[in-house]
């Protein structure tokens, strides 16, 4: 299987399966930079980035935007004098989908 970076986001529907603990558990090996928190029950992937100033982290944003858009697949982003954090997760089966693994391996390659 190619890496998960060169995956595709897959249609990802309201009655899709969520990730179980298990299986994210095989899939972070994939994304050692991410960790996985827990808000109002539901897992998300998360990472922050740091750069030199804000205006960096402001163009970092943005290129995670454009990535969001390519893939109609959406991060929250908070974007700080030199930092963001990116979390991913799939709002509508509130869980973890394949596609939020694939983004953030797509985000550690910007
Ligand atoms: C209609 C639109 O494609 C859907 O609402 C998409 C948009 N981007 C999304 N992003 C994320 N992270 N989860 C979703 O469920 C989702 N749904």
């Amino acid at each position: 299987m190619s890496a998960l970076h060169e995956q595709q986001c897959e249609a990802c529907r309201a009655d899709a399966p969520k990730l179980s603990d298990g299986e994210i558990q095989e899939l972070l090996p994939d994304i050692p930079a991410w960790d996985v928190v827990t808000h109002g029950g539901i897992p998300i992937l998360t990472r922050q980035f740091s750069f030199k100033n804000f205006a960096d982290a402001l163009t970092f944003t943005q290129s995670v935007g454009k990535l969001a858009e390519e893939y109609q697949h959406h991060p929250a982003l908070t974007t700080e004098w030199g930092k963001v954090k990116v979390e991913w997760w799939t709002h509508k089966i509130k869980g973890l989908h394949r596609n939020d693994f694939v983004m953030a391996a797509k985000t550690d390659k910007l």
